[in-house]
């Protein structure tokens, strides 16, 4: 579903990405995880075209991303807040991505029925537009917006960061159910290790922009994760 052949992408001299390969197959529900300015999101954007590498491809679906909107159509994304648009209200938003992935009204409103429990009262019926939400909520309308339409492939960028613990817990259930129902391919980013242990398959770890370790979830795999990223405290204790 993803392949990754030799991407690097620089800043001035500092390389902040650097992949030589990376497959991921149909249904594989994969974490990435590194810490702050290890490169997750500069993956990401090139993997959505959002940015262009300085060498190397990406392919969906076996389709080059770059000058090639076919995968847009079986991709949902949501990395950050430039995704949304603020003088919508959440309901006219969704409206808008399920016109573009071809649902009707009463379509859409089904779907949407199915996330009352993580809106929580907050996103629909509440007269607000996006940008006078609050950070979880807008995270919300994101996320579910980026469902619109069954995409075969999501990527999500931080998805449990800014929501509260009941709504992380709901979202790990959907993500798990959207994996056990639809065989959604799955690429999503946290600093929770616990979390994206807990939804993903297989774990990506990128430090400096590189791959560093690429693994199956095991038994070990939390307890491996937590003693990589605890091993400067281990130093100085
Ligand atoms: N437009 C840019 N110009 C210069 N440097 C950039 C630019 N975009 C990203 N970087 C740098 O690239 C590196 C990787 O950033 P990136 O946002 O991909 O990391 P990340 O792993 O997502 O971090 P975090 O966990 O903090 O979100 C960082 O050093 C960042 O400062």
């Amino acid at each position: 579903m993803i392949q990754v052949n030799n991407i690097k992408k620089s800043y001035g001299p500092v390389t902040v990405l650097n992949i030589k390969q990376l497959n991921i197959g149909k249904g594989e529900v994969v974490g990435l995880v590194g810490n702050n300015g290890a490169g997750k999101t500069t993956f990401f954007r090139s993997v959505l075209d959002l940015i262009l590498p300085d060498t190397g491809e990406v392919k969906l679906n076996g389709q080059l991303v770059k000058g090639d909107d076919s995968w847009k159509s079986f991709t949902g994304s949501y990395l950050d807040e430039g995704f949304l648009i603020d003088y919508l209200s959440p309901e006219e938003y969704f409206e808008f991505i399920g016109k573009l992935r071809g649902l009707n009204k009463a379509d859409l409103e089904e779907f949407l029925a199915q996330f009352e429990d993580i809106f929580n009262g907050e996103v629909l019926g509440t007269g607000k537009y996006i940008r006078n939400l609050s950070k979880g909520n807008q995270k919300k309308v994101g996320i579910i917006g980026a469902l619109i339409g069954n995409p075969e492939l999501l990527i999500l960028d931080e998805p449990f960061a800014n929501l509260d613990p009941s709504t992380q817990i709901r979202l790990k259930k959907l993500l798990q159910n959207q994996k056990a129902e639809k065989g959604i391919t799955m690429f999503i980013s946290s600093h929770d290790l616990s979390h994206v242990t807990e939804v993903c398959d297989r774990i990506v770890l990128l430090e400096k922009g590189e791959v560093v370790k690429d693994a199956h979830k095991d038994e070990n795999t939390l307890k491996e994760l937590e003693a990589f990223f605890g091993k400067d405290e281990a130093l100085t204790e």
